[in-house]
């Protein structure tokens, strides 16, 4: 048995059995120690067998193997990267292998994505990285893929990633929104969502592709009336953000954030400076009468509705949060339990709460999710365009039914974690076509924040402001 090092480097062990015995020839006995590959393996694997989301799987697995430190920290790098590039590596992996990468066994791309990942995207040694894969590959399918394994990777060396790129990447001349796709590898119909919303195929699509393909700081909400940001900065060893008052920002690397104290005791959360400010452009759009009566019409897991009831409490006001998942629903109870805050498991479309009574509406919809794939590291690949259909009529409805709620004069707020114009202007477009609504300039609710575009919808966006891709904008009922 061997002990990778923090390189992934093999340090050899007086009785090192995961090669033959001298002299003897013949497979050799899988490793057992490798337990930060493996982690990464079983997560890579989990996704592709049963549509597991990698960053569920993972820390459970990490918890429950007792796997902490530089461990840790590989099993993540190496599990979410893979994820991340899985359609880059596939290409690739197409290439080098002697049958169609779509026909090898499933558990065998596992290993290949894991070997080709560490090769092109990582700084572990080539021989650590081709040797360790092996191993896994014995371990995980038998002794017999070794060899195919071995032969894989071998033909994956001859060129770095940007040699690679060069080879299989569409033409740039000829279809350059394919070309940067494939590059930061994301799917081209993705790659084509974010050039249409920033009206850009050239520099800030490169950037916005890049900045979507690197990993994420994690950033937390400080509850308000409980603890400033300042504070969650000093408790946390994190940054204050610089657009939400209550956000802190933490390192990408920063361990498992659920560990931090004021998480524990429900002073902060986690929740993405992208998702406050949405949340605080609904609290900051001017009104004029009551500003009692708020709504949360898609309010599961609870993130926003924390955020808005601990708001609209400091006043002496309520909020109404809708969920129609139980399951949901009873995760907004546990994150609002001392708040204002009375949950509805309900369609959002007929809550059977009364019209025209609610001072601000939020309509947190549900979506593509493309503004934060960053993190979720499979969602790119697994994501379609014939997803969209089905979204945008729900969340027209959401829209509607959310106009009906509340009150003339009220303000609406029209949320998605997506840049995808189908789900952003052209919904917004089409209840405004329905006449008895206003649109307000959303970029004033968004105070201090820079490159927010003409308006009057606000996108924001990962290389722009560093939070997710989420899309805002805020309507009047006349
Ligand atoms: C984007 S998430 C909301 C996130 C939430 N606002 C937060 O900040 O934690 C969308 C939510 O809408 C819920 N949803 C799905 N269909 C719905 C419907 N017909 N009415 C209301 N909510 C719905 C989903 O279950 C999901 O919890």
């Amino acid at each position: 048995m061997s002990n990778p090092d923090r390189h992934g480097r093999r340090r050899p062990r007086p009785n090192d059995r995961s090669r033959p015995p001298r002299g003897r020839k013949g497979p050799a006995r899988p490793p057992v120690e490798d337990a930060a590959r493996q982690a990464a393996l079983d997560t890579v694997a989990a996704v592709r067998e049963r549509d597991a989301y990698a960053n569920l799987v993972l820390p459970g697995l990490l918890r429950e193997r007792r796997i902490s430190g530089r461990d840790a920290a590989l099993a993540t790098e190496l599990a979410y990267g893979t994820c991340r590039a899985r359609g880059l590596l596939d290409a690739i992996l197409d290439e080098c292998s002697d049958r169609p990468f779509d026909k090898v066994d499933g558990p065998l791309q596992d290993v290949l994505r894991l070997g080709a990942y560490q090769l092109l995207r990582t700084r572990v040694p080539e021989h650590a990285a081709v040797s360790t894969t092996v191993d896994l590959a014995r371990a995980a399918v038998g002794s017999f893929a070794a060899g195919f394994v071995n032969a894989v990777l071998r033909r994956v060396l001859e060129h770095d990633e940007a040699g690679w790129v060069d080879r299989l990447a569409p033409d740039p001349a000829r279809d350059a929104v394919g070309n940067l796709a494939f590059r930061h590898a994301h799917p081209r119909w993705i790659a084509q969502a974010f050039a249409d919303a920033l009206g850009d195929t050239g520099e800030e699509l490169r950037e916005a592709l890049a900045a979507d393909d690197a990993r994420p700081a994690v950033h937390l909400v400080a509850r308000p009336g409980e603890v400033s940001a300042d504070e969650l900065a000093a408790m946390t060893g994190g940054d204050v953000a610089p657009y939400s008052p209550y956000a802190v920002r933490l390192d990408p690397g920063a361990g498992d954030p659920a560990d931090l104290e004021p998480l524990r005791e429900q002073l902060a959360a986690v929740q993405d400076e992208g998702s406050q400010l949405a949340a605080l452009a609904l609290t900051r759009a001017p009104l004029t009468g009551s500003d009692q009566r708020w709504l949360d019409l898609c309010a599961g897991p609870g993130g926003k509705a924390t955020l808005l009831g601990a708001l609209v409490g400091l006043d002496g006001g309520t909020l109404d949060a809708v969920e129609p998942s139980a399951h949901r629903a009873a995760l907004v109870r546990g994150v609002t339990g001392d708040l204002p805050v009375t949950v509805h498991e309900a369609d959002g479309r007929a809550p059977e709460l009364p019209a025209g009574s609610y001072d601000r509406v939020l309509v947190d919809a549900p979506c593509t999710g493309l503004g934060a794939l960053r993190r979720r590291p499979e969602a790119r690949w697994r994501r379609q365009p014939s997803d969209l259909a089905a979204l945008a009529r729900l969340q027209r409805e959401l829209l509607a039914s959310a106009l009906g709620l509340v009150r003339p004069g009220g303000v609406v707020a029209y949320v998605v974690c997506s840049p995808h114009l189908r789900e952003t202007v052209e919904t917004v477009d089409d209840v405004l076509r329905g006449g008895g609504v206003e649109q307000l300039d959303a970029r004033p609710a968004f105070p201090g924040v820079d490159q927010l575009g003409d308006g009057p919808h606000v996108q924001l966006w990962p290389h722009r402001h560093g939070t997710d891709a989420m899309f805002c904008a805020l309507l009047r009922k006349l």
